[in-house]
Parts: structure tokens; C-alpha cells; sequence
């Protein structure tokens, strides 16, 4: 297993291209399945969560290549669709991979997808998807760790979810737009990336209307085609990179950012002490001195964003003042507390509580990564920790993050990873 070394107290200083969208990328892969066509992705970043999906996809009959310089461009053709199954296998690496639930049963009438189960970060239920699809019309049953959805054709319904679910969301929407009629989704999410997945299927010949509000309406038509579509970039990797240098000090710039989608982390930044400079694509950002407390609650967008909470988390760590955290959207997102107290953060949790005192130093010590977050946050608390800090684990990291030391190097930190076979730099 590979592992991360860092020697902190390093400033950052540079620029650096931000990666397309994790999640608005995997949503976006599964939609090829609604079309005979072939659909090309553009901006697809290299991650271990997107090799699974397009593992998933050809697994399920889909041709999927990669090219382009530096291959993130994605060619999917879905005409052969063999399999309409997604193993254990590769839904236990990747909850995401439930994202071909609506696309499958809406095209061809059936899916098998073995149930995602809990993670690291809370247990995290797909009853929405399927009391959703079973609004639609579909006959949902539990076989052997596998939902399996039928239906000859689905039905447009209104649906609202008894809670704010992103994929849900997503899911839904992949499955309304070839159902009969039309379909209302209340209580949608309103991420960025589910716009972004809009956006692909209006191309595809889809009609949505109220993507980006808590109401899309969808209405069904009786066939997509292939299209072109260049994926947005990834708000929270951008928002990773400026808690870096917020908390090891420095100037940086983004290119290819989308600070439009970050605005909730922009403020949250700005108030810590961050000078922040925007354009269209692009966020400048320096930090000299120690960065002031900020408290916050993740919440659904456009509020503040519980894949972020870790990151700000660990700036909070070496800030002057005390910050109180809640996490509202995940019941166990707070792995990443203990291995921070590892690195000298002072952290106490209530509940869905966290109260950090920030410290004027960490000291490096060897740390493992839960999950991918928090992965992000020990690498945050690592550059600026004195001496050397070592992360374990850092396969979660791979799953979210493209090549994440590389762009820190590329910054003027001194990062290194070490494979886990012999302690080889690569
Ligand atoms: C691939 C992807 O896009 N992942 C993101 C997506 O995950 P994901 O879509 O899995 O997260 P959801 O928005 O669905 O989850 C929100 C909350 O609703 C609960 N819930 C959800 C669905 C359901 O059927 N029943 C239920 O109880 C979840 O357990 C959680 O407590 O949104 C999360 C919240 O912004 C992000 O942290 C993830 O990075
Ligand atoms: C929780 C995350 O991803 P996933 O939903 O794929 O686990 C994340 O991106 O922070």
C-alpha cells in the first residue's frame, strides 16, 4: 500500500490546474447507458473511482476509451449492453457505481445492483433511489444482496424525497428522462454537478427544466442521442488546494476552477483570513500569518459542503481562536479527528459537534486515512506540521484526488509518495 511522506513548513507557491469533477464525472459516465450513441466525455480526471466505473461499464457491455493528451477525454458506446448487472465487487469500492440503477432500468426494463452497504463515513441508505423508482412504476425487490429493479417501461411521477440526496437525485433523473410522461422531483438536490449532469442529457435530447432548484421537472422522451460534453471542474479539489495554502501560507493560483460552484468555501476562506482574487476559471489566493477560526455547518448546497468539513477542519487546527464544526449530512464523518490529535490538534467532538482550539504548531507523526476527506486533511495538517509526517493508506486519497502530490511538488512542497512494495519514490 502506498504512503505519503511529508516534511512541513514549506510555504506553496505556484500554479495549478484543477481536475474535472469527481462527481460530476461518475453521474455523467453512467448516462451513456441511456444512449445507442456514442457519447464523449471531456475533462475526465484520472482517479481509481473513475477506473471502477469504467470497469462497471464495460463489465456491463459499454466499449469506453480513453484518449486525449493527457487522456482525459472518455468515448463511451453503449449499443451492446450485455450484462445488466453491477457486482459486489466493484459497488463495495465505489457507493457511486448505484448511479447505473436508473439509466439500466430505464432503458432495458431491468437492473441488478448489489446493495452499496455502509462506509467510513455513515450508512448511508439508497431507500430514496428506490422508493423513487417504485413511484416510477417499478418492481423493486431485495435478492441476495442485489436491488433488482423491473419495468416494462417507466411511468413519470412526482416524487419528493424525504430527505436532500445527491445521487438520488441524479438517479432519478437519468431514469426519468426515458420514462412515459412527466416526472416532478421535489425536494431535489441542487448541486453544481447535478447541473452539470443536466446540461449532459439536454445535449443527449433530453427535456429538463429547474436543474441547479429543489424542483427539476423532467419530461420523458423515447430516446437520447450521443452527444459531447466537457465536464466542470472539481470545486472540492480546488477548495483542498486553498485550505493548503491557507494553513502552509504561500500564494497560489488555480486554473481551470469553477469559483462560481464554490462560493459557500470562497467566503468561509476570505474570512479566515485568505486575500481571494476570482475570474471566470481561474481563484487567486495568498495567506501570510496564521489564519483566524472559522465555524461552520455542512449543509446541502449552496451551503457549505460536508466534502470539505475535513479540510477546513485541519486549517482550523493551527488557526488562532477556537472554530465550532457541525456536521449535518453524514452521522460519522469525524474520522479524521483522531489522527489529527495524532499530529498535536487540539479537537473535541460532541456529537455531531467539533470544537477545535487551534494550536500554533503540529509536530509529524505517522497517521492513517479513513476515508478520502479526511485523507485531504491529513495532508493539509502534514504541511505545515514540523518534521515528518507519514500517511498510510492512501488509496482512499487516489479514489478523489489526481495525482495530488504532484501538484503540491509543483507547488514547492516536499511531498513524496513511497509504494508500499519496497519504499520506491515515485
Ligand atoms: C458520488 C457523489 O456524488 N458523492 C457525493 C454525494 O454522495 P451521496 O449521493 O451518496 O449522498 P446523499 O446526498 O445521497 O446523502 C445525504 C444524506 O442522505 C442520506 N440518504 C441518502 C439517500 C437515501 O436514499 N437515503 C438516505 O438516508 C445519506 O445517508 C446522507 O446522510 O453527496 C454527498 C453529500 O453532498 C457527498 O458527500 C458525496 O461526495
Ligand atoms: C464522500 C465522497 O465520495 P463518495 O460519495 O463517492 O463516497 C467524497 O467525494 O467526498
Amino acid at each position: 500500500m502506498d504512503k505519503l511522506q511529508i516534511t512541513g513548513g514549506r510555504p506553496l507557491r505556484g500554479e495549478v490546474e484543477v481536475s474535472g469533477a469527481k462527481n460530476a464525472a461518475l453521474p455523467c459516465l453512467c448516462a451513456s447507458l441511456l444512449t445507442a450513441d456514442a457519447v464523449t466525455l471531456e475533462n475526465v480526471p484520472q482517479l481509481n473511482d473513475i477506473g471502477t466505473t469504467l470497469r462497471l461499464l464495460r463489465q456491463l457491455g459499454v466499449k469506453a476509451e480513453r484518449a486525449g493528451q493527457p487522456g482525459d477525454r472518455v468515448t463511451l458506446d453503449a449499443t451492446r449492453v450485455e450484462s445488466l448487472e453491477a457486482p459486489y465487487e466493484l459497488v463495495k469500492t465505489m457507493r457511486a457505481s448505484i448511479l447505473v440503477l436508473g439509466p439500466l432500468v430505464a432503458r432495458f426494463g431491468e437492473a441488478r445492483v448489489s446493495l452499496p452497504g455502509g462506509c467510513a463515513i455513515g450508512q448511508r441508505p439508497i431507500d430514496q433511489h428506490i422508493k423513487g423508482l417504485a413511484a416510477m412504476g417499478a418492481e423493486i425487490s431485495i435478492e441476495h444482496g442485489f436491488v433488482v429493479a423491473r419495468a416494462k417501461r417507466l411511468k413519470g411521477a412526482t416524487i419528493r424525497t424525504d430527505m436532500i440526496t445527491v445521487t438520488g437525485t441524479e438517479n432519478l433523473m437519468m431514469a426519468a428522462v426515458l420514462a412515459e410522461g412527466l416526472t416532478v422531483l421535489e425536494n431535489a438536490a441542487r448541486e453544481p454537478e447535478i447541473v452539470d449532469l443536466a446540461e449532459l442529457l439536454i445535449k443527449m435530447g433530453a427535456r429538463i427544466s429547474g436543474h441547479g432548484t429543489d424542483r427539476i421537472v423532467i419530461e420523458g422522451v423515447s430516446r437520447l442521442h450521443g452527444t459531447t460534453h466537457r465536464v466542470m471542474p472539481d470545486r472540492i479539489e480546488a477548495g483542498t488546494f486553498l485550505c493548503a495554502v491557507g494553513a502552509a501560507g504561500g500564494e497560489i493560483v488555480l486554473r481551470n476552477a469553477d469559483p462560481a460552484s464554490m462560493g459557500a468555501t470562497l467566503d468561509k476562506l476570505a474570512e479566515a483570513g485568505l486575500a481571494i482574487e476570482c475570474g471566470t476559471d481561474w481563484v487567486q489566493a495568498g495567506m501570510s500569518g496564521r489564519p483566524r477560526a472559522v465555524g461552520f455547518r455542512t449543509l446541502e448546497y449552496p451551503g457549505f459542503a460536508t466534502d470539505m468539513q475535513a479540510q477546513l477542519m485541519a486549517l482550523n487546527a493551527i488557526a488562532e481562536g477556537t472554530a465550532v464544526i457541525t456536521e449535518t449530512i453524514f452521522e460519522n464523518r469525524y474520522m479524521h479527528v483522531q489522527e489529527l490529535r495524532r499530529l498535536g490538534a487540539d479537537i473535541e467532538i460532541d456529537g455531531h459537534t467539533a470544537v477545535v482550539k487551534g494550536v500554533a504548531g503540529l509536530s509529524g507523526a505517522t497517521v492513517m486515512a479513513t476515508d478520502l476527506r479526511a485523507s485531504a486533511s491529513l495532508v493539509i495538517a502534514g504541511l505545515v506540521a514540523d518534521g515528518q509526517t507519514t500517511i498510510d493508506r492512501i488509496y482512499h486519497l487516489d479514489r478523489g484526488y489526481e495525482q495530488m502530490e504532484r501538484k503540491l511538488l509543483q507547488l514547492g512542497a516536499d511531498i513524496r509518495r513511497v509504494s508500499g512494495s519496497g519504499g520506491q519514490a515515485r
